[in-house]
């Protein structure tokens, strides 16, 4: 038994970050990640083009798909605008628990609603379930097989507008090919790639705005 990776990492946020210091606790989980043990959230590196971004769209309704432990929820949600909410949906419950104690220790809780379950089950329950009109920006972090049939699903369901900005991470690496073979030959979308050489691997975000 033991603790699993995630809860280690919820130990080392308790024992090095600030309670309600959202900064303290994205800087702890990239010290970790860095000198511990690697973990896939966006990280320090990635997570400079997010939060570009972010000042750029300035979100009111923010949708995550992929929570993890909270390292990009904690990081977009200290940038949102005032009133900005981030709804995050992860299906393995275990990353989720984590995710909402490390999202109490940034002291967001009022900014970020986790959604447990399948991303393919919750998003056509937004707008009825969740009240959620439409989206003004989504970050797609989740399993990359699931990057193309969720943002079809988003189509279909309304969830994006027009000028809803897609940001997805690991394009490159793990890869999600047939998103990207979709969004950039796709007249409805206006595509920027910011590709990173990390140290480790080297990837790319890309940047989708659907044009309705
Ligand atoms: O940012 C990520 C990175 C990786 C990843 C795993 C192993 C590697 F060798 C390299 C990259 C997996 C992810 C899975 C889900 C969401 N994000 C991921
Ligand atoms: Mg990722």
């Amino acid at each position: 038994s033991g603790m699993s990776k995630e809860e280690r990492i919820l130990d080392w946020v308790k024992q090095h970050a600030v309670v309600g210091d959202p900064q303290s606790v994205v800087d702890a989980m990239d010290v970790y990640s860095r000198q511990k043990e690697w973990s896939m959230h966006v990280g320090d590196i990635k997570g400079v083009i997010v939060d570009k971004v972010m000042e750029e769209v300035k979100p009111q309704i923010l949708l995550e798909l992929g929570t993890y432990c909270g390292y990009s929820a904690v990081r977009m949600a200290h940038l949102l605008p005032p009133g900005g909410h981030l709804f995050t949906i992860e299906f393995n419950e275990s990353f989720a628990t984590i995710a909402q104690q490390v999202i109490e220790v940034a002291g967001l809780r009022d900014k970020i609603s986790i959604l447990k379950g399948p991303s393919q089950e919750i998003i056509p329950q937004l707008k009825k379930k969740y009240e959620i009109n439409s989206v003004d920006m989504v970050f797609l972090d989740h399993w990359k097989s699931r990057y193309l049939p969720d943002t079809k699903l988003l189509e279909e369901n309304g969830i994006i507008r027009k000028g809803t900005v897609l940001l997805a991470d690991n394009v490159i690496c793990p890869g999600a090919p047939d998103f990207l073979e979709y969004v950039r030959n796709s007249k409805r979308y206006e595509c920027t790639t910011y590709p990173v050489e990390n140290i480790r691997v080297n990837d790319a975000l890309e940047k989708a705005v659907f044009l309705g």
